[in-house]
């Protein structure tokens, strides 16, 4: 079968995925309006190509956290890669490298950072951190994954609770005994009844969490922090306070609250406050060239897909997600070229209609 587009590879994954699985990995919060609107928003974005530029030659690298990269995609955290592929989060690691862009690996990886960083040891990585209520727990992972040569730590905030997933709740879905969340090994486990989420013991992570918990994750590590989920200006200056170096627009894809706006819709009142003090990501509905270079264009720096790397790996593990990165490399440079661009540093908002916005 030839895969043209990322969502022949969704129509893969949802036929050849068990329904728990392929409902956990699709599944929105509530009524999933903001998980479908993160795809309908770039579809209400108009661009403005130039002509007559010259675009025989088009370059698509970039640089995050100053490290250079093929193109400006890299791929966002997912838990429970082994759900969709048996060598999970090694076959990811190995995609990403190949294609040499960058990889952030999941607190709730199903192969452990060692292996990950085994199987693929050159490629260049973040690790996302979720903050526990035992700080000891957080502590320790930052300094085995800095001590792995991971490059930043990508603090999760939008997830105090886990969102409604409703057909979870309706699967009671949760990771089948054979996989396990192996970067904690036997302390997430839960072998005793009591009450779990995805078959992990409830109320692991801290919802107090606060500012003051980004002083004490700079007191622990001397790597770069990029917040993931910031949605709004005002959080934004606050990250920029704090002084941490990146800020990641997203939503967790729609999953945690309903109702809340489109990643690329927040995405232009965050840039323009940040006004270039420290890089700016964005995930959530990116699901062809064109969304990638409106994100640019909005002024991101680079952009994270999440489900199209699972519907990768349930395609043909390293190769289904090596596929997924290179057609949507194959549709940025076109889009790039379409509209007049010969590079990454010649796309901004002038590319944007925003009279059409
Ligand atoms: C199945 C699944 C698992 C996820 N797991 C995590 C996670 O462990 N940590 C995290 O910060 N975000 C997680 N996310 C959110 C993604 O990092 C990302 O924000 C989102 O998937 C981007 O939207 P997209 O799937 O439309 O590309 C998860 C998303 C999905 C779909
Ligand atoms: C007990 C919390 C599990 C979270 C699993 C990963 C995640 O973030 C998701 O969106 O799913």
């Amino acid at each position: 079968m030839a895969m043209v587009c990322l969502t022949d590879f969704e129509e893969y994954a949802k036929e050849h995925l068990s329904k728990a699985t392929w409902d956990y990995y699709a599944a929105g919060a509530d009524e999933c309006c903001t998980r479908d609107d993160n795809l309908l928003a770039y579809k209400r974005i108009r661009l403005r190509p130039r002509i007559l530029r010259d675009v025989s030659v088009s370059d698509t690298r970039t640089t995050v956290q100053g490290t250079e990269i093929s193109f400006p995609v890299g791929i966002a955290p997912t838990a429970f890669h082994c759900l969709a592929w048996h060598e999970g989060e090694m076959a990811t690691a190995r995609a990403t490298e190949a294609l040499n862009t960058c990889y952030i690996t999941s607190t709730y990886s199903t192969c452990s950072v060692e292996e990950i960083v085994a199987a693929a040891p050159n490629g260049y990585r973040w690790f996302q951190l979720y903050v526990y209520r035992d700080r000891k727990l957080s502590e320790q992972i930052v300094h085995r994954v800095e001590a792995l040569g991971y490059k930043a730590l990508v603090l999760t905030v939008d997830v105090p609770y886990t969102g409604k997933r409703r057909n979870d709740i309706r699967n009671q879905f949760k990771l089948p005994p054979h996989l396990k969340v192996k970067n904690f090994d036997g302390v997430f486990q839960q072998e005793t009844a009591g009450p779990e989420e995805y078959g992990i013991p409830a109320n692991t992570l801290d919802p107090s969490i606060s500012w003051k918990d980004v002083y004490w994750l700079q007191s622990i590590t001397r790597l770069p922090i990029i917040i993931k989920g910031i949605l709004t200006k005002e959080d934004a200056e606050l990250a920029v306070e704090h002084g941490v170096q990146g800020i990641i627009v997203s939503n967790h894809g729609g999953r945690q609250l309903d109702g809340g706006p489109a990643s690329i819709d927040a995405l232009s009142e965050i840039v323009d406050t940040v006004q270039g003090r420290i890089e700016v990501y964005l995930d959530g509905g990116i699901r062809t060239g064109s969304d990638v270079l409106k994100a640019l264009a909005l002024g991101a720096k680079c952009v994270f897909i999440g489900r199209p790397a699972v519907w990768g790996l349930a395609y043909k593990g390293e190769e289904g997600v090596r596929e997924v990165l290179q057609i949507l490399n194959d549709e940025f440079r076109l889009s790039m070229a379409l509209s007049g661009c010969r590079n990454v540093a010649e796309i901004n908002r002038n590319l944007i209609q925003f009279s059409k916005l």
